[in-house]
Order: structure tokens, then sequence, then C-alpha cells
């Protein structure tokens, strides 16, 4: 996979960067994940405000500790770190990609307290994302050139639950010129639906931010 993510011809990439998979650490792994449980505690604690001084105290130190190595996009692991949930990128759904071939992309995993909505769901803006950075690695799994997504529709069919094992799948669905037409469904493990959505990514011209 990480040959597909950094070969591609100038032509194909728009203004986009050479994107190269990262070979972080094993620690960046585990600092990933703590730091979601964090976001899942800092969106959950209801805590004595003492309690959130000394925590705050914590993470003002840890900004210190990792401000000097801030960098420019595409230096760091996160978004890069393929084999890790969401690639390493907090913003990123914490799920693992599971199939990523030209026939389609499918990938697993739970949304987590942190994407808490109401009474128990998935916050609605949650599922574009999931569909969005699914639609992006279908485009590129599919060997089309770099696109940037022009419309995203979501259709939430049901309830999605926090906590629970599912699943996102999709494809092209046909192409047109420089327009990519995509599909995907979310799924519980039973194959109950919960949202669908499509998308038109079109592929940028030289140049194209
Ligand atoms: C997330 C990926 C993760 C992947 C990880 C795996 C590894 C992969 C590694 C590396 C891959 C990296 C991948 C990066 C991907 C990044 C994705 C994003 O950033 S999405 C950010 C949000 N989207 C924007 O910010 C776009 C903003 N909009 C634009 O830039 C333009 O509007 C753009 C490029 C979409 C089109 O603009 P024009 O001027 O080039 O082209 P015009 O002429 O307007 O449209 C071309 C055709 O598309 C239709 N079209 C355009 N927009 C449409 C719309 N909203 N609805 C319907 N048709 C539309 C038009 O009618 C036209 O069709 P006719 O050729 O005439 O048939």
């Amino acid at each position: 996979m990480s040959e597909q993510l950094s070969d591609e011809a100038d032509e194909h990439r728009g203004g986009f960067p050479v994107w190269t998979a990262s070979t972080a650490g094993p620690d960046f792994g585990r600092f990933v994940e703590a730091m979601r449980t964090l976001q899942d505690l800092a969106v959950s604690a209801d805590a004595p405000d003492d309690v959130f001084a000394l925590a705050a105290d914590q993470a003002e130190k840890l900004n210190e500790l990792l401000a000097p190595y801030k960098a420019a996009e595409g230096k760091a692991p996160a978004g890069r770190a393929i084999e890790l949930p969401g690639r390493g990128s907090l913003l990123m759904l914490p799920w693992r990609i599971e199939k990523f071939d030209a026939e389609g992309v499918r990938s697993r995993g739970v949304f987590r307290r942190y994407h808490l909505g109401g009474n128990g769901a998935a916050h609605g803006g949650v599922l574009p994302l999931l569909f969005d950075d699914l639609f992006g690695m279908i485009v590129h799994a599919a060997g089309r050139p770099i696109s940037r997504t022009a419309y995203l529709h979501v259709n939430y069919r049901k309830v999605t639950p926090l906590e629970v094992p599912l699943v996102i799948e999709g494809a092209v669905d046909h192409v047109e010129g420089r327009k990519t037409f995509i599909k995907a469904r979310l799924t519980d493990e039973s194959g109950t639906l919960l949202a669908d959505g499509d998308a038109l990514m079109v592929q940028l011209l030289p140049g194209q931010p």
C-alpha cells in the first residue's frame, strides 16, 4: 500500500505534494491511543474543579513538551501512519482499513464517547467525516488521480450507536472524465444499514490546490 501512496506522476497530483507513508516508532501508536482516551474523558469527566486544575497543569506541560516539534504538513506521522487506527490522526475516526484495492475500500471500528451527539448516538457531523475519508481512500485505491470532494451526501437511515463494532464499505460507482462518483454504506456487523452516502470527487488540474 505504501508504494501506491507515493509514486504518482505530477500531472495526477494537482498542486498536491508527494504523500509518503510514515515509519513512526512504536510509542507513537501508544501516544495516539492515550490521547484518544483523553479526548473521551475530556468530554465525559464530571470532576471537581481542583481535579480539572491538575489536569490543565499536566495538559499545559504536555503542550510545552511537544511544541518544539511542530512540523509542516506531511512531516508528522499523524495521518500518514497507515498501520494505526485512523492513520494515527486524532481528527480521523479510529478505524482500521481491512480492504484497500481497485474494487473498493472497507474499514471497521467503533464510534467512541468523544463522538457522542445526543442520547447515546454518534454526532451527525462525524459520519460525513468517516465517509469523506473513505471516499478519499477509494479514489486513491482505484488508481484515480488526486481529487477533491465537490459534494458529499449522507442519508442517516438509523441511529448510529457508540461502542458497537461497525463496518463502512464503498467503491467507485462510475467515472466521467475528471469526475469520480462514489457510493458507500455504513452497517453494523449483522448488516443492518445505518447510513449510506455518495459523493463526487473531481480530479485536480495541474497546480490546483
Ligand atoms: C482524505 C483522503 C485520505 C486518503 C488517505 C489514503 C492515502 C491517500 C493519499 C493521498 C491522497 C490524498 C488525497 C487528498 C484528498 C483531499 C480531499 C479534500 O481535500 S476534500 C476537501 C473538501 N473539498 C474541497 O475543498 C473542494 C473545493 N472545491 C474545489 O476545489 C473545486 O470546486 C473543485 C476542484 C472540486 C472543482 O473545481 P474546478 O474549477 O476544478 O472544476 P469545475 O469546472 O467547477 O467542475 C468540474 C466538473 O465537476 C462538476 N462539479 C463540480 N462541483 C460540483 C458539485 N458540487 N456538484 C455537481 N457537479 C459539480 C462541474 O459541473 C464540472 O462538470 P462537467 O465537467 O461540466 O461535466
